[in-house]
């Protein structure tokens, strides 16, 4: 049985993940942590994989916490650019044998929109990303347009520039940029999860939409990633890294 610790333990996702995990034969949850909870609850437990769903600003701390103590950590949290997975690069330096994934998206549709919009992103011109999600999101954009975004810019590089001849504009009506790709933000009472990347090229477009219905659409992805991460030591960013695409 793998021993399991769930940060963020009674909040939205927090809660589904206590329910995933006990539901899952071959893993328990041990130690189920909200906020003002102390971290040291999962050393007590013997906690070997901590899940993380709790907030942009606090999760650094409790990577680094569990990081030092051997705590292999399954990630969900949003907030993630480059400055910040560098740092746990760094923590991890000392701790070679921990595993740490940061996984922008856990439901299976996300991860292959994200997938075929890195495919598309080099036979169009123009591409966009529209995000929608629940009023009680934090962040935005959401954490899975921004990586979108950047596997867009990545796989677009050497191309021209997308064309727009705004010149005049009310802040943000253009969205926000990521990389140079525009992100629209909404925030809509009844959603839960949703993204489409529209893409535009020659008297042709081509959108793709993933839509989460409920929180229990990223609940496999995350008990795929507690099975794995024990077995694989090392930063791993999106859980394509585990899945054969
Ligand atoms: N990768 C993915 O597939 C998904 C990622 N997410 C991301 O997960 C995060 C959480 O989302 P959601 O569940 O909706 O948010 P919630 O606000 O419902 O849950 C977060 C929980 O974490 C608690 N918390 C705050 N600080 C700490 C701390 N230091 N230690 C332990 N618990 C703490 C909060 O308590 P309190 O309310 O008292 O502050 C709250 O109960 C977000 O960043 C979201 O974007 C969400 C869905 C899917
Ligand atoms: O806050 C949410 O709800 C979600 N957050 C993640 C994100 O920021 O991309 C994943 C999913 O979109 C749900």
């Amino acid at each position: 049985m793998i021993r399991v610790g769930v940060l963020g333990a009674r909040g939205r996702m927090g809660s589904e993940v206590v329910r995933a995990v006990e539901a899952a034969k071959d893993m328990e949850v041990v130690a189920a942590i909200d906020a003002d909870d102390p971290l040291s609850a999962l050393v007590d437990a013997r906690a070997e994989v901590v899940v993380d769903f709790t907030h942009p600003d606090v999760v650094m701390g409790n990577l680094e916490f569990c990081i030092a103590n051997g705590i292999h950590c399954v990630v969900g949290t949003s907030g993630f650019d480059n400055a910040k997975l560098a740092l746990v690069e760094q923590m991890l330096a000392g701790k070679p044998e921990v595993g740490v994934l940061v996984a922008p998206n856990f439901g299976i549709g996300a991860v292959l929109l994200m997938r075929f919009s890195e495919i598309a992103a080099r036979y169009y011109e123009s591409a966009e990303i529209i995000e929608l999600h629940h009023p009680r999101k934090a962040d935005a954009p959401s954490g899975t347009a921004a990586h979108t975004a950047r596997l867009i810019a990545a796989a677009r590089e050497g191309m021209d520039p997308m064309p727009d001849a705004t010149t005049q504009e009310e802040q943000g009506a253009r969205g926000a940029q990521v990389d140079g790709v525009r992100v629209h933000s909404l925030r809509i009472s009844g959603m839960i999860a949703h993204q489409e990347v529209v893409f535009g090229g020659e008297s042709e477009t081509l959108t793709i939409r993933q839509d989460s219905l409920h929180r229990t659409s990223f609940m496999p992805g995350v008990v795929l990633g507690v099975r794995e991460i024990v077995s694989r030591p090392g930063l791993a960013v999106g859980l394509d890294k585990y899945l054969d695409l």
